[in-house]
């Protein structure tokens, strides 16, 4: 039994063993995405007194204006795994292309590559709302000691050995889960230590919360907008309650505390939605999985797609089990 307030080094250390594959190359991992987490955390907190606030100035693979922390964050998770010689391969929202990483003897023998969402919910930067980091890991596909390949980002999210999110609020939590539960560790900023706060953390099977930015009604499929007037018809436990942060970790976290549904359909405006397969969805699939919560399209499970391109968005319904089995029936006529 794992008790609270064990540090996360301490945390990482005692679950390596429970690990199929323990040779310490998970856990050494684990722990440079938490040094990468505390570094973008300590410039998140300076947002305004410091130039990161605003454009880059460049528009990535996204189409998107980059954001001065959006750069940061990823150079910081970027160089902090580079220098640590302790994967094969990245893959990043703000990269146009995968990277792949050959240790000094130019045979990598590293068996994980890491795909991340360096900065998540963006668009809150600049208003102080709370703001994101997410990633994913999986083992390699390719023979160890050979350069990664397309093939090796394009796996099932299922096939993920881990997954995780920081979000940087009012206070900053990691969140991950290896495939054996999901548990949260709070930041003591005057120690810059993580300490377990919130163990084996379960989504409620339902909830009276729904995110969604309802400004796209107009652009919904009739399902969707079945949906939310289903959640605001006086009726039973409804009205719910709408919650929208904007930032697809705030939102989430929120949920799985409280008990809520978070979607970002497709719409007319967008064909497949916004968010990222591989570098949203499929972790926060993951965790939710295994908070006992559910993550679909509307149709299939998240964590069963195929993904076929690097920067493919997908729709995603996700939160407690009950509510977005419920969506589904709205998305699926019945
Ligand atoms: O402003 P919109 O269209 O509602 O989109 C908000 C969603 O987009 C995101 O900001 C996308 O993530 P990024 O900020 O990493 O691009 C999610 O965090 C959030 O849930
Ligand atoms: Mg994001
Ligand atoms: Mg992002």
């Amino acid at each position: 039994m794992i008790k609270k307030n064990t540090t996360l080094g301490e945390f990482i250390i005692e679950n390596q063993s429970s690990f199929q594959y323990s040779s310490g190359e998970l856990s050494k991992l684990i722990n440079a995405i938490r040094l990468a987490a505390k570094v973008v955390n300590h410039e998140v907190n300076k947002a305004g007194l410091i130039d990161i606030i605003g454009n880059a100035g460049d528009i990535n693979i996204q189409g998107e204006d980059q954001q001065k922390l959006d750069v940061l964050a990823n150079d910081k998770f970027i160089q902090t795994l580079k220098n640590r010689e302790i994967v094969c391969g990245i893959a990043s929202e703000e990269e146009d292309d995968f990277i792949s990483i050959n240790s000094s003897d130019n045979k990598n023998q590293n068996k994980y590559i890491v795909l991340i969402d360096p900065l998540d919910g963006s668009s809150n930067i600049d208003v102080n709302v709370s703001v994101g980091t997410i990633f994913s890991i999986y083992r390699r596909v390719t023979p160890l000691g050979t350069t990664v390949t397309l093939e090796d980002f394009l796996q099932p999210g299922r096939e993920q050995i881990a997954a995780g999110y920081i979000v940087y609020g009012t206070s900053t939590m990691l969140v991950y889960t290896t495939g054996d539960g999901v548990n949260g560790f709070t930041l003591n900023p005057a120690l810059g230590t993580f300490y377990l706060s919130h163990p084996n953390m379960e989504f409620p099977e339902s909830g009276m919360i729904y995110s969604i930015n309802e400004g796209n009604y107009v652009h919904f499929p009739q399902g969707v907008k079945d949906y939310i007037k289903y959640c605001q018809k006086e009726e039973g436990d409804r009205p719910y309650t709408s919650r929208y942060i904007g930032s697809l970790v705030s939102d989430f976290h929120r949920n799985m505390i409280k008990g809520g549904i978070y979607l970002y359909p497709k719409s007319s405006v967008a064909a497949e939605g916004k968010l990222r397969l591989l570098y949203e969805c499929n972790p926060m699939a993951f965790i939710a999985e295994q908070a006992k919560g559910k993550a679909s399209d509307g149709f299939r499970a998240i964590l069963d797609i195929k993904p076929t391109e690097l920067h493919q968005r997908i729709p995603f319904f996700c939160g407690s089990r009950k509510m977005v089995e419920k969506a589904e029936e709205f998305m699926q006529g019945k």
